[in-house]
């Protein structure tokens, strides 16, 4: 039977990336998707970026929403301090399935707890399932017209402290125009826009830092 792209992705990293060295995880999966097939991972330019707010945020909570191959998972994970935790929200089985074994190359299955559903119905029940009360730092990367309602029930449930950090992939290419429209014009945020491309080409995209105000 025919491969899928995540698990050739999956062989890419078994193949050319070192058991428990994150960079050489992240460096094989963008080899891959530059060279052979394209896949819609962050990518190196705006995952540079992303590292750089990550490192500045220092999170000892984080929620990524949108795991797909674990790309972004293992490039933020590999950053955080020795007692931080990351929750990824993966809806399609297939994803997650290739994610959880690209997270376990990278050695980085003990920081990363990888939930497999929709984001409005686990949003709701992260509190009580997992421990925590607010993310220090949040990652969407789903369904661009999941942004905004997602984010909106993150506020509802008390999942947002005064300071914490959400950073929103593809808000030009897809696009997110109304969660862009709402980050930017509520009082609630300060919002700044990074300029970059879509991953591997040269189309323009960029990641949105908004800051809630609380
Ligand atoms: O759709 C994207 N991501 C969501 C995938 C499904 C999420 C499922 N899920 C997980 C949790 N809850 C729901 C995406 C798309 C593109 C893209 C850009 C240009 C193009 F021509 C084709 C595609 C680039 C990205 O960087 C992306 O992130
Ligand atoms: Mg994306």
């Amino acid at each position: 039977t025919q491969s899928t792209r995540p698990q050739r992705l999956l062989s890419a990293v078994q193949k050319n990336a070192t058991r428990g060295n994150p960079r050489s995880v992240v460096r094989a999966i963008d080899e891959f998707c530059r060279h052979k097939e394209w896949a819609m991972n962050v990518g190196d330019e705006k995952g540079c970026i992303l590292d750089s707010i990550v490192s500045e945020v220092n999170p000892v909570t984080v929620l990524e929403l949108g795991t797909y191959c674990g790309y972004s998972t293992v490039r933020i994970a590999s950053l955080l301090p020795p007692n931080a935790k990351l929750i990824t929200l993966e809806f399609n089985p297939d994803f997650a399935a290739i994610a959880r074994q690209v997270i376990a190359w990278a050695g980085l299955q003990d920081k990363v707890q990888l939930v497999e559903g929709s984001s409005g119905d686990w949003i709701p029940k992260i509190q009580e399932q997992f421990g925590i009360n607010t993310f220090d730092l949040v990652f969407l990367d789903h369904w661009k017209d999941r942004y905004l309602p997602d984010t909106k029930l993150m506020e509802k449930c008390g999942l947002l402290r005064k300071g914490s950090v959400l950073v929103a992939d593809n808000v030009i290419c897809p696009g997110t125009p109304d969660y862009l429209e709402y980050v930017r014009s509520s009082p609630c945020y300060k919002s700044q826009y990074f300029i970059s491309h879509l991953e591997y080409t040269k189309a323009e995209d960029g990641l949105e830092k908004s800051v809630f105000l609380g």
